[in-house]
């Protein structure tokens, strides 16, 4: 990384994702036109395209990319010719998992938050989301999407291993509980400690560290009625703590609270790289209608300027996103009674973020 030069790699996918990362790219230069960076974009293959063109759905080429690059904007994968195929050997969700684990993006960080104009939208009682701000640390590189899987030939039966060390649990543990203490100093653990032996690994690791953070208030909950907690008290929750499936299941049942999953971004954080994505996925009943909300992978480019250390250029998005939300410039999924397209609403985002008072700037 240069002074204000920037490599990203820059891995659309499919569905939906192309559309929703070109969105992104657009607003990521008009950050730059306002901030003066220059981004330089590395397009990299994924997924079920990659797996089209190549065979194979993470090929070395885009992981080189990546690994070269200061930051991955990452779209999505998934494409119904695999999901409906439960014998295919290669399938496009090999090609995300491969590619957290070769780059060691252990730290999946989903935040989550109500905004005024849509809490009247949501299916569930004002009284109940508003003010809900929540931070969700996925662990993402181990676990049972990882752990050692087998099918018995006739199909007699299958099983999947989930596995947890100490190494695996203690980095997010600790990025958890500093983030509860740069919040409002409240960490839960979401686990199955009541049956699963890793589950109770998780808990007596987490007690263990505690103790360095003795000004955070921890709690444990099962992720069972963590379910049910979500939608019945969610302003409860402040950092929550979780493995990676339970992670990934509670985070698209929370994103009702926002008010879409097309709102949501994510980062996912290793040691010396990190990867931008929606937390949702390819949606491929929207491919090529220009209706997908575009505003989670915007929200994770957001996240990028955050981890590139532009403090002002996030900040200038979030507020430009913001207005967007406030001001009904929005897709048909968030209920505007005037829907608009995903290139309109990231069109206007950019706009916004070229053309408006430079309130950004302290003059
Ligand atoms: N990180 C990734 O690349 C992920 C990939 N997938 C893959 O995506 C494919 C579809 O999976 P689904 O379970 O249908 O999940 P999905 O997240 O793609 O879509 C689920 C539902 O969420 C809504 N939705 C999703 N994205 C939206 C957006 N941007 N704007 C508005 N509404 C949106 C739609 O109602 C959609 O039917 C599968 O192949 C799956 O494996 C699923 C989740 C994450
Ligand atoms: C391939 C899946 C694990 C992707 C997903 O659902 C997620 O990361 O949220
Ligand atoms: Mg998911």
């Amino acid at each position: 990384m240069s002074d204000n030069v920037f490599k990203i790699a820059v891995l659309p996918g499919d569905g939906i994702g192309p559309e929703v990362v070109a969105e992104s790219i657009k607003i990521l230069d008009a950050i730059g036109e306002a901030f003066q960076y220059t981004f330089k974009y590395q397009y990299g293959l994924m997924g079920a395209d990659a797996i089209y063109k190549t065979g194979n759905p993470l090929p070395d080429e885009t992981l080189a990319i990546c690994r070269e690059s200061d930051a991955v904007l990452f779209g999505a994968i998934g494409d119904p010719a695999f999901d409906n195929n439960p014998d295919a050997k290669v399938r496009p969700e090999q090609g995300l998992l491969k590619l957290r684990k070769e780059l060691g993006l252990f730290a999946n960080i989903r935040p989550l938050k109500t905004y005024a104009s849509l809490i009247e939208k949501s299916p569930l009682k004002k009284e109940i989301i508003e003010g809900t701000d929540i931070q969700i640390f996925r662990e993402l590189v181990s676990g049972i999407y990882f752990g050692e899987k087998f099918t018995e030939e006739n199909g007699a039966y299958a099983y999947d291993v989930c596995r947890y060390s100490r190494e695996d649990i203690l980095p997010i543990t600790h990025m958890a509980f500093k983030e509860a203490q740069r919040r409002r100093k409240k960490l839960t653990l979401i686990d199955k400690a009541n049956v699963l032996d890793t589950s109770r690994l998780w808990r007596k690791i987490v007690q263990e560290a505690a103790a360095e953070y003795p000004d955070v208030q921890l709690d444990y909950m099962f992720v069972d009625n963590a379910a049910m907690q979500l939608i019945l008290n969610p302003k409860q929750f402040d950092v929550i703590l979780t493995e990676n499936m339970f992670g990934d299941i509670i985070s698209d049942e929370a994103s009702v609270i926002g008010g879409s999953i097309g709102l949501l971004p994510s980062a996912s954080v290793g040691k010396e790289n990190a990867l931008f994505e929606p937390i949702h996925g390819s949606y491929p009943q929207a491919k090529g209608k220009g209706i997908a909300n575009p505003i989670a992978s915007i929200l994770s480019t957001a996240m990028m300027l955050d981890y590139l250390q532009l403090d002002q250029a996030a900040d200038k998005l979030r507020e430009s996103v913001e207005h967007a939300i406030e001001n009904r410039y929005v897709t048909v999924d968030l209920k505007a009674e005037q829907p608009c397209s995903t290139t309109e609403v990231g069109s206007f985002i950019a706009d916004y973020i070229k053309y408006s008072e430079k309130s950004y700037y302290n003059f």
